[in-house]
Order: structure tokens, then C-alpha cells, then sequence
């Protein structure tokens, strides 16, 4: 699957919400604290910050789907602001240790929030293309535990939970 059916499938998914919850404000920011927390979920299951535990990160698959939950935030807030114009993961290396790139991250999540541009845009996909490759996520398996989580979105919604 190409980059750019993934802000196809986040813009219906989306859309759906909203009208599923109907929404007629304007949720960019909320979108953007949303992806905060998701990223401090993410850390948290990685547990790279706990230097007072001894015990290791959580399995795998909890990790990508905590992953995958910032990926859709990524897509939406890019969609509020007219970014799902990308047609390839943005590129560029962050250096440092995983806490390192997470702190970056959120700073580059709350530069997006205050001014979003295309340039900060890219700048979270960067970050976390660098949080994929320290964890050891391939591509296509972001896209695939992308296409899961969204589908358990729909359902999610569906069954008022
Ligand atoms: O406009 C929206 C709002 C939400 N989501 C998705 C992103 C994410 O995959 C999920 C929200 O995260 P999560 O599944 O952790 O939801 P929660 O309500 O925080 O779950 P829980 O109550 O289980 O912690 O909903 C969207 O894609 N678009």
C-alpha cells in the first residue's frame, strides 16, 4: 500500500467520527493533545525511560499499536491543516538515544500545533520514522497494524464503547 491511501483511509475513518459523534467544531487541537498522550503511551510501553525498573518493555504488538494510534493522529492533524498532500514517509535522521527522540517528538508535535506549517509537518514524520527505526518497525508492518487498528476503530464506534 502506498503512503498516500493512508490519509485516504484516515480522511473516512475520520469523517466518520465526526458525523458519528457529530462534531461540528473545529478539533485540531484537541487532535494535537491527543497525539501527546499517544506518544506518552508509546514511551511508556517501551519503558526506555524507567531507569529505576528492571523490568523490559511490553510485548511487541502493544507496542505497535500504541504506535499505530499516533499514526492516525499524525494523518488527521495533517488533513485539518490540508497536509495529505505527501505521497512518501517523509526522511531525515534524529540522532540520540529513544528518550532522546521523544522528547524531540514532542516538541516537534507542539511546534505543528502552534505553527502549522508543511516544514513542521514533516517534522513530526521524521521523528517518528526515528522512533520506528530505533524500535525495529519495518513499513509494512506499521501499514498493516495501521489497517487493523483502524478497521477496530470503526467497530469501536459502532458499539458505543
Ligand atoms: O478523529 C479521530 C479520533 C480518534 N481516532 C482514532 C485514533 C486512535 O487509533 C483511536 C483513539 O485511541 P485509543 O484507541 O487509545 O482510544 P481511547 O479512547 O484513548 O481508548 P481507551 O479508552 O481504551 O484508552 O481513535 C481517529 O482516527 N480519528
Amino acid at each position: 500500500m502506498n503512503f498516500s491511501t493512508l490519509f485516504t483511509m484516515q480522511r473516512e475513518l475520520d469523517n466518520f467520527i465526526q458525523t458519528n459523534q457529530a462534531i461540528e467544531k473545529d478539533v485540531f487541537r484537541e487532535k494535537g493533545l491527543a497525539l501527546v498522550v499517544e506518544l506518552a503511551e508509546l514511551a511508556n510501553e517501551t519503558r526506555c525511560f524507567k531507569f529505576w525498573s528492571t523490568k523490559g518493555p511490553s510485548e511487541r504488538d502493544v507496542i505497535l499499536e500504541e504506535y499505530v494510534d499516533s499514526i492516525h493522529f499524525i494523518l488527521s492533524i495533517g488533513i485539518e491543516k490540508g497536509f495529505d498532500v505527501l505521497n512518501e514517509w517523509p526522511e531525515g535522521k534524529v540522532n540520540g538515544e529513544l528518550t532522546e527522540i521523544f522528547i524531540e517528538t514532542i516538541t516537534s508535535i507542539q511546534t505543528f500545533i502552534f505553527d502549522p506549517t508543511m516544514e513542521n509537518y514533516k517534522s513530526i514524520w521524521i521523528h517518528y520514522g526515528s522512533i520506528a527505526s530505533r524500535i525495529g518497525f519495518s513499513y509494512s508492518e506499521i501499514i498493516n497494524a495501521y489497517i487493523e487498528k483502524n478497521e477496530k476503530n470503526y467497530t469501536r464506534q459502532r458499539t458505543g464503547y
